[in-house]
């Protein structure tokens, strides 16, 4: 990220090549943004600060946690700046004009960052959380001819971008840059915009003094008499947003209106130095909890890690001060706030001299020169005029205040002079605003009380007519309204199991030859999966609850086994798994299911037996993604109320008789909020791997956490690889998935046991969508609606079809199903339970589950471990120290992009993850 203030102008001139240098590049002082003395490294080896030295030798100190930065420091390269990202640290040499990189990113090798362009030299260099990018000198042949180049390097950005006029200054976020044009001063962004939308809302009519970019978000200064702060992108010109969504992890502060003369940008927050007495000012999202920024203190420069900021206070040493979350407080390294230089201050600059005894330049006459601050604004007047002594100090003029921020700073004289008439103000308005609040908390009563009854009113009467269009839908997708001879108003707890049959236990233990071991066919965390066949010969699968261990012979989790009836019976989708009857008797509790004659996906895809995988070939796979889909878009957009699944994942796609699939297992699920902008504060609950991280994080469950799964599935169908794997390097399928996809190396995911089809457009579309549906932000992925159309066309593609624009529709016609509520399961062959092809239990158990408070009775966390090992073919040592360090150092899982995303976990947060996987 841009983070610092560039001062780098203050060139040293020991020889005369330096000097001219130094003299180009003063015309250009006021535009040079992202680079600094200082800057800030961060990311998952922890953060370190760097800075030159407090001599004039431009050599390069650090102070952190990330050994790789600090071994690899370039102990005898001077620099002009320097710029840093996540887990790198760059500086701009004085020798070559080319940035020389170090520290422990994949993304930006140490040395000169390669391809190098022969003879190219840069005037300022800016990185990213992943990337470099170096602004090319003035002078250049293309540069002369009015253009502009920018060079970068590293994720998603290695390229050569020529801009059309001349820039003076760029800044680079997370995946974005920003750059600013000297002729109108406007700004202008490139690169991906995904998670910070930083390109659409930069603002063209707006002229700035200077630009810094954050994470996702840049803020610059305005031109003008202003110079107050303007800022775009996903995190501080949305502040009601986040607010509510991070309210319970930090504040959100809104960006002050003072006028500044230089910003830097953090991953959620910026900091500036305000025009009036330099003091620091910081604003956006800060974390909880934070220290806050010096207050009444001049600041020299400033420089931002993600969730902290540091500075060189002008008074007291040269010693940085860090603010905010994640840093020590203060460094013990000395850095300069500029670069030595042996020449006179140009005009318009003033010379650092923090304090007699700590001079920041060794050699006699060499001095920091930093630009003074931009002229006073027009409510402010000069009181110390800009000097090679003394930068220029304005203060408010109090008589002429038009602004708050003027009217706060004037504020005993403005109450003096107005004490008599402020208090006749407040004497009057105290009755009126204390009046206005009652009516608002009145209304706030009568307006909730309402919307809880009619809420509740809607649910007992939930009929999911919607309409006749509605209806229509339903019946062209294959649905059919499990409502649809319910009269209005009949009792709820005959609605929800009116279409179930009652077993009775003699019944069904018969059907499953006395629940004898041979008949199981699963086992899940709740309950065991017996075969069965009825009286009538109809095959079905019978659901048997655990039984606890105490006496009093409950089966375990009855909640979850009478969520799962009360939904199942009231839903009839031909891509859901029907439920036919239950039995409720003593203590036992049983779920009468049609049978899936070819067992759960998790098994064809995972399963010892190779062929059964080869079996599931391009087409197959892709029809039974779509077939998913269908029946998930059916839970959040036909069911009433929604349904939310919470355990999409590939042991819940159960396959049947036709090879058509059903998602199952509704027992995690929730009805879900009436309006899908409300979240349900529930306890996370869900399969690790597939689980949705800000669901995780933040208990924030919508839909969109059922897309999150379903993204996974998608990966896992395309890859043929558990989502969690230790064979591989990114033991979690989206780490691993994810950025082959986003940098075009697609193919890799593709499952080597089946052939590449022809055409790979179809797949490729496949994992697009799985990669939309997997980002880090609920609100950021599609819906399962269109989820479904994607599919379809790239089924229609893979199909050969040369119409992939027209969804397929309806799913019988193109799938071959001749399905639709029929009964399949009195179809399905009486093959026996000893038909192992499809039943390996033992093999589903290789799943890392969620938290305590979902753990799974039939499975201890040491037989996890164990299963994991012996499937992973590791010694168990390593294993174990490598899962430790998946959750402990947050890496390898979803969870870690949700921590670089949105914010760090708690030391409690911290805790949790530790005890729990
Ligand atoms: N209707 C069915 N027909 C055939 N096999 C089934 C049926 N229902 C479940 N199974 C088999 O039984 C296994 C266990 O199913 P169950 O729903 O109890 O647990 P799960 O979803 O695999 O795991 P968990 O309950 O821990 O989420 C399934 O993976 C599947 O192989």
């Amino acid at each position: 990220m841009g983070k610092g203030r560039g001062q780098w102008q203050f060139l040293s001139v020991g020889v005369f090549l330096q000097l001219v240098t130094v003299l180009r590049l003063w015309r250009y002082a006021s535009a040079l943004g992202s680079m600094s003395s200082i800057a800030i490294s961060y990311g998952e080896n922890g953060p370190v600060f760097c800075g030159l030295s407090s001599d004039d030798s431009h050599l390069v100190n650090c102070y952190g946690s990330n050994s790789a930065i600090l071994y690899g420091i370039p102990a005898h390269f001077p620099f002009y700046g320097l710029t840093a990202g996540d887990g790198f640290v760059c500086g701009l040499l004085m020798k070559s004009n080319q940035p020389y990189c170090w520290g422990s990113s994949s993304y930006i090798q140490m040395g000169v960052p390669q391809p190098i362009t022969k003879g190219a030299e840069y005037s300022e260099i800016s990185a990213g959380d992943y990337h470099l990018c170096g602004l090319r000198k003035y002078g250049t042949e293309l540069q002369g001819n009015n253009f502009s180049l920018v060079d970068c390097w590293g994720y998603n950005m290695t390229a050569s971008y020529v801009f059309n006029g001349q820039v003076t200054s760029i800044s680079a976020g997370s995946g974005f840059n920003c750059g600013l044009f000297s002729v109108n001063s406007t700004v202008f962004c490139w690169g991906d915009q995904t998670s910070s939308r930083v390109i659409t809302l930069a603002p063209k009519q707006l002229r700035f003094q200077k630009i810094s970019a954050g994470g996702y978000h840049v803020c610059g200064i305005l031109q003008g008499g202003s110079s107050r702060v303007f800022c775009w992108g996903r995190s501080l010109d949305l502040e009601e947003e986040i607010s509510m969504e991070y309210s319970s992890q930090g504040n959100v502060d809104f960006p002050p209106r003072d006028p500044m003369i230089w910003i830097v940008g953090g991953k959620f927050h910026a900091c500036a130095i305000k025009a009036f007495d330099h003091s620091v000012i910081c604003w956006g999202f800060m974390m909880k909890p934070s220290t806050p920024a010096p207050s009444n203190v001049r600041v020299l420069e400033i420089a931002a890690g993600n969730y902290f900021t540091c500075g060189i206070l002008a008074e007291k040493s040269l010693m940085p001060v860090c603010w905010g979350h994640g840093f020590p407080s203060s460094l013990p390294i000395a850095v300069s706030p500029g670069v030595c230089n042996s020449t006179p201050c140009p005009p318009g600059s003033y010379e650092v001299s923090p304090n007699g005894d700590n001079a920041p330049c060794n050699l006699p006459g060499s001095r920091i020169c930093l630009s003074c601050s931009s002229p006073c604004s027009n409510e402010m007047y000069e009181i110390v005029k800009c000097s090679l002594k003394s930068d220029r100090k304005c203060s408010y003029n109090c008589s002429g205040c038009l602004s708050t921020q003027c009217l706060s700073n004037c504020s005993n004289l403005v109450n003096e002079k107005k004490g008599g008439e402020n208090d006749r103000f407040w004497a009057l308005q105290v009755p009126i605003i204390v009046a206005e609040i009652i009516l608002a908390v009145f209304m706030v009563i009568v307006v909730s009380t309402t919307a809880v009854f009619y809420v509740r009113y809607k649910l007992r009467n939930c009929q999911c007519s919607g309409g006749n269009l509605r209806a229509e839908k339903l019946k062209s997708s294959g649905i059919k309204s499990s409502h649809e001879d319910v009269t209005v108003g009949s009792d709820l707890d005959d609605l929800k199991i009116r279409r179930a049959r009652m077993f009775t236990y003699e019944e069904l233990k018969l059907a499953t030859c006395g629940f004898k071991d041979e008949s199981q066919v699963g086992k899940g965390s709740f309950s065991c999966v017996f075969k069965g066949v009825l009286k009538d010969g109809t095959v079905v699968a019978v659901k048997r609850a655990l039984m606890s261990s105490s006496n009093d012979n409950k089966p375990k989790n009855s909640k979850e086994f009478r969520t799962e009836l009360d939904l199942l019976s009231r839903l009839n989708h031909a891509h859901l798994l029907n439920l036919l009857g239950y039995c409720e008797e003593g203590g036992e509790r049983l779920l009468v299911y049609e049978f899936m004659a070819h067992g759960s996906l998790h098994q064809h895809l995972h399963g010892k037996d190779r062929a059964l995988k080869q079996q599931l070939d391009w087409v197959r796979r892709v029809t039974i993604a779509v077939q998913a889909a269908r029946g998930i878009e059916y839970l959040h957009g036909y069911a009433c109320p929604p349904v939310i699944h919470r355990d999409i994942k590939s042991s819940n796609i159960l396959i049947d008789e036709e090879h058509n699939a059903r998602v199952a297992d509704f027992g995690l699920s929730l009805l879900g909020p009436a309006e899908s902008g409300s979240p349900l504060a529930e306890l996370p609950a869900g399969t690790l791997g597939y689980l949705d991280p800000e669901y995780y994080r933040l208990h924030y469950l919508t839909t969109k956490s059922d897309v999150y799964s379903f993204g996974v599935l998608l990966l896992e169908i395309l890859s043929g690889r558990k989502v969690i794997d230790m064979l591989y390097e990114e033991a979690n399928i989206v780490e691993w998935a994810v950025p082959l996809i986003k940098s075009g190396d697609f193919s890799r995911i593709l499952d080597p046991e089946l052939n590449q089809p022809r055409d790979l457009e179809a797949l490729k579309r496949i994992a697009n969508v799985a990669c939309k549906c997997v980002r880090m932000r609920g609100k950021d992925r599609p819906s399962m609606d269109k989820v479904t159309t994607a599919l379809e066309r790239a089924l229609a593609q893979l199909m050969g079809s040369p119409c992939i624009d027209q969804p397929i529709l309806p799913t019988e016609v193109v799938l071959g199903s001749s399905r639709l509520h029929k009964k399949s399961s009195q179809r399905s062959s009486n093959r026996s339970s000893s038909d192992v092809d499809v039943v390996e239990p033992e093999d589903q158990r290789i799943e890392f589950r969620a938290p305590s408070w979902i753990t799974f009775p039939s499975v201890t966390s040491s037989q996890r471990w164990k299963s994991s090992v012996s499937d992973a073919d590791i010694e168990g040592k390593n294993i174990e120290a490598r899962n430790v360090g998946l959750v402990g150092s947050g890496r390898g899982d979803g969870l870690r992009c949700l921590e670089e995303e949105i914010a760090p976990a708690s030391p409690h947060e911290n805790l949790f993850l530790q005890h729990n996987f």
